[in-house]
């Protein structure tokens, strides 16, 4: 198994290249979308399952995930039962926090980690156009100047176009990591 770990601020539009990716590779064995838990109720974007906070803790006390964070007030966890056969050659994708990438590359040799950037001003906008959050904590979200990310293998990815055409080349770079 290899691991593409999916990282990138919020609005960078992880879900909106999986959710296409999960659409286009839908019958592809050589790839495997591994969908989160997560407190709160998904988005139309999202394949995820939703928990609530009881169950979440219940979850992680019985060691469920391989990794869980919290992020803005939700939980989210990747359970270790969503992961495909080690022996297998599958690629899996998993979109995480940055924080957590360690607890994949301790437990696994294959990791990818792929960073997913959005020009500010373009981010501010699909912030704004989505409409999850208010002016203030986008702003809030906008402002936090991130370190660069620890991995042992990192890629980054540009969303700043629109998806039709980003779209494409994210396609195209899953396509030849399946492949390796
Ligand atoms: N390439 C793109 N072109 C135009 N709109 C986009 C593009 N990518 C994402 N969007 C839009 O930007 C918004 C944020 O995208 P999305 O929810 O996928 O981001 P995310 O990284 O998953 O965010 P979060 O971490 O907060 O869940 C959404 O409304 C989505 O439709």
């Amino acid at each position: 198994m290899k691991i593409l770990l999916v990282t990138g601020p919020s609005g960078a539009g992880k879900d909106s290249l999986l959710r296409l990716a999960g659409q286009y590779f839908r019958k592809d064995s050589r790839l495997c979308l591994v969908k989160r838990y997560i407190t709160r109720q998904p988005d139309s974007n999202e394949q995820n399952y939703f928990v609530d906070h009881a169950a979440f803790t219940l979850l992680c006390k019985n060691n469920f995930f391989i990794s869980h964070w919290n992020a803005h007030g939700n939980f989210y966890g990747i359970p270790r039962t969503g992961l495909p056969d080690k022996k297998e050659n599958t690629l899996a994708i998993i979109s995480i926090s940055r924080q957590n990438v360690g607890d994949f590359e301790r437990c696994f040799e294959r990791v990818t980690t792929l960073g997913i950037k959005v020009d500010p001003d373009i981010l501010r906008r699909r912030l704004r156009a989505r409409g999850r959050e208010d002016d203030k904590s986008i702003e809030k979200r906008l402002q936090r100047t991130a370190s660069p990310i620890k991995a042992r293998r990192m890629l980054h990815f540009d969303n700043s176009a629109e998806l039709a055409c980003s779209g494409k080349q994210f396609l195209d770079l899953l396509d030849s990591l399946a492949e390796e």
